[in-house]
């Protein structure tokens, strides 16, 4: 009986025990369906629950117990999205810091999040909710979000955040923004797992925002468009002054369409001044030279003369016809430019010095060979004179040798009497600088005569040399003859028709030496010959014929010593 009576008493307590569960189990019941009309709302809770399960389970003992684990579960779910809630929560109040803060720290990472691109999630820190986080998400545009939270015209300009989620781990990708964006508004996506949020600011927000930072200038233009890179400097960057710091070209050019007078204007870099190359050889370029009327195109215009002028003197030159007599002249005593075989084929020996005087230099008995006596005698040195008062007396008939510096003149006392290193000579101009006298013999006196014009010395001294010239060839007695020797190749200078004009005004004998006849052409000793007898044919003081020579080929020296010589014959002391 005990046994009856104890197995009894377990079934009524069994009973008992099954009676409270079903009661307990029908409140469990209401409190589901309360809870699920709670998140009757929530479609993404609806498709997760089991619905059909959960009205067959609350029947059983151990389907209500499974109702139970499932109720857990689902409260897991309803948890897990309470959660998701809070997450979000955390998040927003920052204990939390998901994949939203990970990148907020990064200053230059190119996995910037959107809001630290954006600058819109930095007011978020004191958000909760999410209608808190739609508010952080309107006003955050900048890095003075907190500002621009309370400020009207900013929430206006932005969208609010859509979340789509069924997520439990909500990841966030940031969406890159455009370089360029005009027109920026920010939204939030939540779906399959991930919080796609696009960020898009609108142009008053930046104007505001210059308002708050720059000038007070800035303000006239808020209504203006603002520069998009200057939003993207901004969000990066907590200060928008240092983002001004550095522009970009289209940031120079809004803020000088913001204000000419602000400090940002005038920070930015001067543009450098354009330089324009002429080309030289473009025909374009030209035609803009052609106005301008300077002092050196005057020059240059004054040069283009001259050497029109020269030009003209050279072409005047080639155009002198010499006459038959004179070329004549010239062949016969192969006068000009030479060449050494054809002064062999004429029977001149070229090893000589000279050959076409055929004298060699310096032995007496070859000297003897001179045709005028009067140059075989032994040429001394005797007097120079620097000044007139320094003259020797005239006891003998002189000759001079006057001309140019350089022209030849102590050359040509040497090829005459074919003596070495009597008379100095040298390639350099002004190496004669005093009048120098030499005794040929006793019967004629032969007077170097230092060189006019271009010599290398002081002015004031070759003034004095030419002065010293001048009084010589005019006051000097006992000067029978003044060769006056020209260059062949250059022709008579002013200086020349100077000293040519004191000769004629005292009533000197001059003749004319063209000197350096082998080193121009045969035809051009004739031009020369006939150019200088024209042009002083009207002179009176002149002694003709008017002689043509080289000291170096010898050419003309035997026919000038003849002429000479008849000087010292005939001179009377
Ligand atoms: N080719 C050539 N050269 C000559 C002739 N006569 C002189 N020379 C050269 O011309 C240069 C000047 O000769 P010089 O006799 O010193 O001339 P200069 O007139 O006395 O010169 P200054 O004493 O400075 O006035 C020398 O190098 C001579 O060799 C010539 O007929 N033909
Ligand atoms: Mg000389």
């Amino acid at each position: 009986m005990s046994a009856e009576t104890g197995s009894r008493d377990k079934i009524n307590k069994k009973l008992k025990l099954a009676i409270k569960r079903s009661k307990n189990s029908k409140d469990d019941v209401k409190t589901l369906d309360s809870r699920r009309k709670v998140f009757q709302g929530n479609k993404e809770v609806q498709r997760t629950s089991s619905a059909g399960r959960f009205s067959k389970r609350v029947n059983g003992g151990k389907e209500r117990h499974q109702v139970e684990i499932d109720d857990k579960n689902r409260f897991k779910s309803v948890n897990s999205d309470r959660k998701r809630k809070r997450i979000y929560a955390d998040q927003d109040t920052g204990v939390n810091e998901g994949t939203f803060h990970k990148n907020v720290g990064i200053p230059n990472g190119k996995t910037l999040s959107w809001e630290k691109r954006k600058g819109t999630m930095e007011g978020r820190a004191n958000a909760g909710g999410l209608s808190n986080r739609k508010r952080s998400l309107k006003g955050g545009r900048s890095s003075g979000e907190d500002e621009s939270d309370d400020n009207k015209s900013s929430s206006k300009s932005v969208r609010p955040v859509r979340l789509r989620s069924k997520v439990e781990d909500a990841t966030v990708e940031s969406k890159r923004p455009s370089r360029r964006p005009k027109d920026t508004k920010v939204s939030a996506k939540l779906s399959n797992g991930k919080l796609r949020i696009k960020a898009k600011t609108v142009d008053k927000m930046e104007s505001l925002k210059l308002d708050g930072h720059g000038d007070g200038s800035l303000k006239k233009h808020a209504k203006s468009k603002s520069n998009p890179s200057t939003h993207l400097y901004r969000g990066q960057n907590k200060h928008p002054d240092v983002s001004l710091v550095k522009p970009t070209k289209r940031t120079v050019k809004d803020k000088k369409s913001l204000d000419d007078n602000s400090v940002a204007a005038d920070n930015r870099p001067k543009k450098k001044k354009r330089v324009i190359r002429i080309d030289p050889y473009d025909i374009t370029n030209k035609r803009l030279d052609d106005g301008i009327v300077t002092n050196e195109s005057i020059k240059e215009k004054d040069e283009d003369l001259e050497k029109n002028i020269t030009m003209s003197k050279n072409a005047q030159f080639r155009a002198i016809q010499p006459s038959p007599s004179i070329l004549a002249f010239v062949e016969d005593n192969l006068l000009g430019r030479r060449r050494l075989i054809e002064l062999r084929r004429s029977g001149y020996n070229t090893e000589l010095s000279a050959p076409l005087d055929n004298i060699p230099f310096s032995t007496s008995s070859e000297r003897e060979r001179i045709e005028e006596s009067i140059f075989r005698n032994k040429l001394t040195f005797f007097a120079a004179a620097n000044v007139s008062s320094s003259f020797p007396p005239p006891d003998l008939p002189e000759i001079a040798f006057a001309g140019r510096s350089n022209v030849g003149k102590s050359s040509m006392l040497n090829a005459l009497t074919r003596q070495w290193g009597v008379v100095r000579t040298s390639d350099k101009p002004g190496l004669t600088q005093t009048i120098n006298f030499f005794k040929l013999g006793s019967k004629l006196s032969l007077v170097d005569l230092p060189g006019y014009g271009f010599a290398y010395a002081k002015e004031e001294v070759k003034d004095s040399w030419e002065e010293l010239v001048k009084e010589y060839v005019s006051t000097r007695i006992g000067l029978k003859r003044v060769c006056l020797l020209i260059d062949t190749k250059w022709g008579m200078k002013p200086r020349d028709h100077e000293l040519i004009d004191l000769m004629e005004r005292a009533q000197t004998k001059y003749q004319i030496l063209l000197t350096k006849t082998d080193l121009v052409f045969p035809i051009d000793v004739a031009r020369r010959a006939m150019q200088i007898e024209e042009s002083l044919k009207a002179n009176k003081s002149i002694v003709q014929p008017l002689m043509m020579v080289s000291s170096k080929s010898g050419a003309g020296i035997p026919s000038l010593r003849t002429v000479l010589g008849k000087i010292g014959r005939f001179a009377k002391h």
